[in-house]
């Protein structure tokens, strides 16, 4: 994240000095925003940057003990400099929150410099090799032109030019989210990888006497745990390529001063990182589960892959804050729909009238079909985005301001930025495939799963399906059907499918999901490694064991 907020919100001399030092590795930074206090509400920063005209410098200044930097990656021991958000004070004003680049050890001994405390902040649920670190400010002074100044400038004798956006140093943020969406496509993919390759190798329980015992991977409640979350690993995959494009182009404009598309990327690169980041931190742990004992041992790869993810739903804004950053916005598309503006690419849907396309129970709807399925998606993200706009707006005739009444309408909404986002995934790998150029072979095993990823996500979430009257019970009972009667289909290709991302072992570090399926002889090496192995009798017999033993042996 150093590089990213220096590559956006540096002016072209800054970049010139600060990058080409990065890129060398001569130096190594961290983003150091979330504090002890405050991680999400970020106007609530307490670090403070005050300018001293006299000698053109910032004094930086951690003020209480909850301003203290808190969680920043590499902060700990690792970085020699750090982008720290800090609140701008000049000619004793304050600016709110702006960037500054701040050196926090020598080049040469790498002790911390003068005024600065870091150190690593304890031991945490997984990234137990990253250092994620504390810093504590002390009057250290950095010279005026360490405050990144692309969008905002302060002059030599403090004057304060403020920026076009005062969002726009959020930028780096947007993008890490965008990063994340893929993180989940990739982790989701590893698991799958790991759990169906696993399954493919694992015979149990005996179905009729007699007969061998099944691949687990043959058992239907085994098939419908696995394949739609690798349905899930492959529209997450297309999803990001398209949230990666609508971030370039929007970043673009963003480069030629064109902000009209700023709040729709916010708002779609928070929904796709909030839900692609809690579906696949639950998937990672239907995938452990799917492999029995052998799925909770650190030869799988599952502890280390769920820990290390688990905090793509808290870290880069936490999932049900950029939910509702999400729902805001549409909120605020339903008000410009109705006063007749045009709505952006991905939020048009919401000036369409879908309410009478669809009235559910009228017989004889292709249920299969998915161009009509993603119809149905609109149709729910659409209303579930009307309801709560319109719980908000009968929230503010009761007497509240907008703040109160989105926030007193905020479950709803969260459900809304979700269906929201629901529909944006279904619609975006649905049409993806129509795009690629693939054989008729490949598109239909595609199909296949794109259908198993439509049926299922109606059939977890039929009730938001039903109560709106979109489908009929009898018809979601279907659809339902429709997803478990594609299952068997999928297992021809399963072991194909997640042999298509083509993990290494060396990434997929798993002795469950290795390549060659040779599981129990490398599970048996693995354990020989146990450090408890080193010796038949471990040390601790002498101590405590064997004296127990021998006690209670002489009482008998
Ligand atoms: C290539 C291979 C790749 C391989 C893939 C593998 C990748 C793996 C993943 C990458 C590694 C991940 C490592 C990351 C480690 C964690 C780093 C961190 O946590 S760092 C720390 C992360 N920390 C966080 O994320 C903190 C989360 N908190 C926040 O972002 C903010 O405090 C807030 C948004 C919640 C509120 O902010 P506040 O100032 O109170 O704003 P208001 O609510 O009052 O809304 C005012 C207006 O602003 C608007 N707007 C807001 N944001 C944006 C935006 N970004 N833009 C545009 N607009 C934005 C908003 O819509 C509204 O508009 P309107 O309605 O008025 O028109
Ligand atoms: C592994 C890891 C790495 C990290 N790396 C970095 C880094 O490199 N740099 C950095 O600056 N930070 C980093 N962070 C910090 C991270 O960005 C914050 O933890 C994150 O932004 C969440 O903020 P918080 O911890 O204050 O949670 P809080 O905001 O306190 O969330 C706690 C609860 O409060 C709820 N809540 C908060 N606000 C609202 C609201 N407005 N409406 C409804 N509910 C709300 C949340 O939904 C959540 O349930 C990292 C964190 C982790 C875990």
């Amino acid at each position: 994240m150093f590089i990213p907020t220096l590559e956006r919100q540096c002016t072209s001399e800054q970049r010139e000095k600060f990058l080409p030092l990065c890129y060398d590795y001569r130096i190594i930074g961290t983003y150091a925003q979330t504090e002890l206090g405050h991680g999400t509400f970020l106007r609530g920063l307490e670090t403070t940057a005050h300018y001293d005209p006299n000698t053109q410098e910032f004094i930086l200044n951690s003020p209480t003990i909850s301003s203290i930097k808190w969680w920043p990656g590499a902060l700990g021991k690792t970085s020699t400099h750090a982008v720290v958000l800090a609140q701008l004070y000049t000619l004793g004003k304050c600016h709110g929150i702006h960037p500054f680049v701040v050196q926090l050890r020598s080049l040469d001994d790498h002790k911390p410099l003068r005024g600065i405390t870091v150190g690593d902040i304890g031991p945490k649920m997984g990234f137990g090799p990253n250092d994620n670190g504390y810093l504590k400010l002390h009057k250290h002074r950095i010279p005026r032109t360490n405050m990144l100044m692309k969008y905002s400038q302060v002059s030599p004798d403090g004057t304060y030019t403020k920026p076009p956006r005062s969002t726009l140093t959020y930028g780096t943020m947007t993008f890490v989210r965008v990063l994340i969406v893929h993180g989940s496509a990739i982790a989701l993919a590893k698991a799958s990888t790991i759990a169906i390759r696993y399954s493919a190798v694992r015979r149990q329980s005996e179905l009729r006497p007699g007969e061998p015992e099944p691949q687990i991977l043959s058992y239907p409640t085994q098939q419908h745990k696995l394949f739609p979350l690798l349905a899930t690993a492959y529209a997450f995959h297309f999803v990001q390529l398209a949230m990666m494009k609508i971030y370039t182009d929007v970043n673009d404009q963003i480069n030629n001063s064109n902000f009209s598309r700023i709040q729709e990327l916010h708002a779609l690169s928070s929904g796709l990182k909030a839900f692609t980041s809690w579906v696949t931190n639950a998937g990672l742990e239907v995938c452990r589960m799917s492999c029995g004992g052998h799925g909770y041992s650190q030869a799988s790869g599952f502890p280390r892959l769920y820990a290390d993810f688990t905090p793509s739903c808290t870290y880069e804004g936490e999932n049900t804050v950029l939910m509702l950053q999400s729902a805001r916005y549409l909120v605020k598309c339903v008000r410009d729909a109705r006063s007749g503006k045009t709505l952006p690419g991905t939020v048009s849907y919401l000036s369409e009238d879908v309410s009478a396309v669809h009235s559910g129970g009228s017989s004889g709807r292709d249920l299969s079909n998915l161009d009509f399925l993603i119809s149905l998606y609109k149709q729910r993200a659409s209303n579930q985005v009307h309801f709560a706009s319109d719980k908000v707006d009968r929230g503010i005739s009761a007497g509240m301001d907008l703040v109160g009444a989105l926030n007193s309408a905020s479950v709803h909404l969260v459900s809304a930025a979700k269906a929201h986002s629901h529909y944006f995934i279904a619609k975006t790998f649905v049409e993806s495939l129509k795009l690629l150029k693939a054989s008729s072979e490949l598109q239909n095993v595609l199909h296949q799963l794109a259908s198993v990823y439509v049926f299922e996500g109606i059939a977890q979430s039929s009730g938001d399906f039903i109560e709106d009257y979109i489908l009929s019970g009898s018809e979601a009972k279907t659809i339902r059907q429709l997803a478990v009667d594609l299952l068997p289909l999928i297992r021809v290709n399963a072991v194909s499918l997640v042999d298509a991302f083509s993990f290494r072992d060396e990434v997929l570090q798993s002795v469950l999901g290795r390549y060659d399926g040779n599981v129990y002889e490398n599970l048996f090496k693995w354990a020989q490694n146990s450090p408890l192995n080193k010796t038949d009798v471990h040390p601790s017999y002498h101590k405590y064991l064997g004296p127990l033993l021998k006690r209670n042996q002489s009482k008998l």
